[in-house]
């Protein structure tokens, strides 16, 4: 890490917890990571005081806009002067291997954008995208482990009926999703291609992507997860 982020990451970050009266005037930088019928709870459980120190609100909150946080916030707190920067980070973030989407309003410092890409990139990949496109994209980096974790345990599962110790079976199935996702990120190939490259004429990957497309996988994660 390069002398820059170690300096915008001097900041002190705290998260807000129950009867919190002095977090904002002791911390630079307050995350807001309560689900968000408890954000009301929360916003009123803070105490401006005197002189609020806090200059960013990191919001992963799904689904709850910059602009309902920050009114959300000025009522209540009544003061002014902050930034509310949205992200949607997800639980691989905790190994290193996170994909976090960040998105801010026009007139958010770019200081304080350069910190939370600094502190989510300590934790994998960070993009910035437009406040439209971060719902859409939250059903992908937020909730997709859940998704990825099903079909693990599910080809894991098949492993085992075909007499594959569970052990050994999941961990074989987790380092080829690994190995999967390496290949669309580093060779840039559309997965379609990837998948031809796979499926040899006549072969016993096509005909278990027959019986997947039979089952439907790809139309119950187009149209039903997403
Ligand atoms: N789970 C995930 O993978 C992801 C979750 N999110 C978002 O993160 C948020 C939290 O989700 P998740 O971690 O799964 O939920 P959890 O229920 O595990 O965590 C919620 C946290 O909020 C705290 N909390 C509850 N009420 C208040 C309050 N009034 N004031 C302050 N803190 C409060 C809880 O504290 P206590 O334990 O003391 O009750 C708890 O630490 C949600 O908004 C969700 O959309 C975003 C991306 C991914
Ligand atoms: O299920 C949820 O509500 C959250 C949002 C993204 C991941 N988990």
């Amino acid at each position: 890490m390069n002398l820059y982020n170690l300096q915008i990451l001097s900041v002190r970050v705290l998260s807000i917890i129950y009867f919190t009266d002095d977090v904002l005037s002791e911390c630079d930088v307050v995350f807001l990571a309560m689900k968000p019928q408890y954000l009301d709870e929360a916003v009123s459980s803070l105490n401006s005081g005197k002189n609020p120190k806090t200059k960013l609100f990191i919001s992963i909150l799904v689904g709850v806009t910059i602009s309902a946080i920050t009114k959300k916030l000025t009522t209540a707190l009544n003061f002014v002067g902050f930034d509310v920067i949205r992200i949607m980070p997800n639980t691989p973030i905790s190994v290193g291997a996170g994909c976090t989407m960040l998105c801010h309003d026009e007139d958010a410092l770019s200081t304080h954008v350069e910190i939370v890409k600094c502190l989510m990139s300590a934790g994998g990949a960070c993009e910035v995208v437009s406040e439209s496109m971060l719902n859409p994209i939250s059903a992908i980096c937020g909730a997709g482990p859940a998704y990825i974790y099903v079909m693990v345990e599910a080809l894991s599962d098949g492993a085992v009926k075909m007499g594959v110790p569970r052990d050994l079976a999941t961990r074989v199935v987790a380092q080829t999703m690994l190995g999967a996702s390496q290949m669309v990120i580093k060779t840039g190939k559309h997965p379609g291609q990837l998948k031809d490259e796979v499926c040899s004429p006549g072969g016993s990957t096509i005909a278990g992507i027959h019986a997947m497309e039979q089952s439907g996988v790809r139309y119950g994660i187009v149209g039903k997860a997403c």
